[in-house]
């Protein structure tokens, strides 16, 4: 397997005050039935202006120059909090997509259709924000400060730990195996956030240091790999596929986007990363952007939305589009594609990968990148093929924190084929209670990519990536994120079952090359 590593190192990042952090290592699984589960989308605008048009038009991106609301706000305006309303009363899971499933050209048309040459106007930043704004020099909240907010959801039992201050997670889905991966995955994703409420803090979960790993390695990625738009005055934008709850919003400020787009099949956690967002975001952006202009450390100083959606079973149009018309036209290609802990759910099959990867080729400019984390093929050839197992049977690998079941006997060479549908249950101790998920061969992984024109540039497992990449970053990044690192032995990073667990996973990058 070849591997090359050609990080760009020239993005400008920015030292901030504090640092909100969240999940990372909240990978999760599932189970299928052949059943195609995809989901109508809920998508939540974020909008700083206090009025709106009362005629509803559709969108010109172009014909609006000198409007200061971005175009693809514009439509539908005086719905925009109802159907944050509908959104926040929604209750059933989500049925049926209503994706077209012959069309992609038709559909893509649009899609490509914005990247020309006055591509300078397609957002406009716009002032005046409901958000309230935090005393002058107090730091932004942390993830810590955030789970202690008051939530809505107090019909949730909490789950009875051994540490009175801490409540480990426990999942509480019966019978997975008549489930679908879809139902499983956002039933998983519902619960955990809706428990994490009542956790405690954070730095009680015996994971702790393995998450503050894990999101300094995002740091890393994206620090080093998104790229700027390449056009002066365009806002450089990132769609995040499988966001979550946003725990990489903090990422995107670091690495100085102007426009994040946040996608997950979780509607409860689309709300909460919505919420987060809403905390933190600046009371301000001037019109022009804050090209040349000096960020708001403390806060978010882009702009961001989210919408509900299957992003393995829908295409992004679809999700998008109805929710934010002319979204499409006004912020696409955008310039980064990130997939965090995420990708490995689309390995249940071909036409899932398929659909992934077009969303993510379509989505992005010539030149774009796409970045993610997945559990790597190689950790897993090799416990097999040392037969590294926990049983008696040679289907169970892992530590005290955590387990890798494989549902079949694997290949005795670790070599999976096909490349798909190689299911395994997944535990993480305080995460991750036996959630299937599938093995991504990743040379296989590497031809799909490049069969949809994406070439791999990056590709490290994430022990190399630490220790080749932190001493650039250890001073750009929160102390208390550095802290939350620290050893036995008084140095930084991880150790022990933490490093075998972390070990478990890889970062790639691909580069869009052609258009
Ligand atoms: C381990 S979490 C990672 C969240 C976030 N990317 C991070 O790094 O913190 C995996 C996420 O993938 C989402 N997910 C799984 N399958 C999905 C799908 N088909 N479409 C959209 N999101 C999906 C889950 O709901 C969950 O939020």
């Amino acid at each position: 397997m070849s591997e090359t590593d050609q990080p760009q190192g020239g993005n400008e990042v920015e030292k901030r005050p504090e640092d909100g952090e969240s999940s990372g290592t909240d990978v999760e699984h599932h189970k299928e039935k052949k059943q195609k589960t995809g989901t109508t989308s809920h998508a939540i605008p974020i909008s700083r202006r206090k009025s709106y048009d009362e005629n509803p038009r559709m969108s010109s991106v172009y014909g609006e120059e000198k409007s200061n609301v971005p175009a693809w706000m514009k439509s539908r305006r005086s719905d925009k909090y109802e159907k944050y309303e509908k959104y926040d009363k929604y209750k059933a899971p989500v049925i049926a997509s209503s994706a077209p499933e012959n069309k992609p050209d038709e559909r893509y048309n649009k899609y490509m259709g914005a990247h020309d040459t006055k591509t300078d106007d397609r957002i406009k930043r716009y002032g005046s924000s409901t958000t309230p704004t935090p005393e002058p020099g107090k730091k932004r909240k942390n993830s810590d400060d955030e789970d202690s907010i008051p939530a809505p959801y107090s019909n949730i039992p909490i789950t009875k730990g051994a540490d009175p201050e801490y409540q480990p997670f426990q999942s509480r889905i019966h019978d997975k195996s008549y489930k679908d991966i879809n139902s499983i995955v956002r039933a998983h994703y519902n619960q955990r956030t809706q428990q994490s409420k009542y956790q405690g803090s954070r730095t009680k979960s015996p994971i702790y240091k393995m998450r503050n790993f894990n999101n300094v390695i995002k740091y890393i990625l994206l620090g080093d790999w998104v790229k700027k738009s390449p056009i002066p005055e365009k806002p450089t934008v990132l769609l995040d596929l499988c966001c979550g709850k946003g725990g990489d919003l903090n990422k995107c400020e670091f690495v100085s986007i102007d426009q994040y787009i946040g996608v997950d099949i979780s509607d409860q956690s689309i709300k909460e990363a919505f919420s987060r967002y809403s905390r933190n975001k600046v009371h301000f952006i001037p019109q022009n952007g804050l090209k040349g202009r000096e960020r708001d450390t403390r806060r978010y100083n882009f702009e961001a939305c989210f919408a509900t959606g299957d992003c393995f079973g829908t295409s992004i149009p679809d999700i998008l589009e109805p929710n934010f018309p002319g979204i499409i036209q006004g912020l696409f290609p955008v310039d980064c594609v990130s997939i965090q802990f995420a990708l490995h759910y689309a390995f249940e099959s071909e036409e899932k990968v398929n659909t992934l990867l077009n969303n993510v080729t379509k989505s992005l400019r010539p030149g774009g990148t796409f970045i993610g984390t997945i559990p790597s093929s190689d950790f897993m050839k090799d416990k097999i093929v040392k037969k590294e197992f926990l049983d008696e049977g040679g289907k169970k690998f892992g530590n005290e924190l955590y387990s890798v079941t494989f549902h079949d006997d694997p290949p005795a060479d670790g070599i999976f084929r096909p490349p798909f549908g190689h299911c395994y249950n997944y535990s993480l101790k305080d995460a991750i209670d036996d959630v299937p998920e599938y093995v991504v061969p990743f040379e296989s992984f590497r031809a799909f990519c490049e069969e949809h024109g994406l070439t791999l540039r990056y590709k490290k497992n994430f022990i190399d990536i630490f220790n080749q990449h932190i001493p650039k970053y250890f001073s750009k990044l929160n102390k208390n994120l550095i802290e939350g690192m620290k050893r036995s032995d008084g140095k930084y990073g991880a150790e022990g079952a933490e490093k075998e667990a972390v070990g478990f996973y890889i970062g790639f990058v691909f580069e869009k090359v052609s258009a």
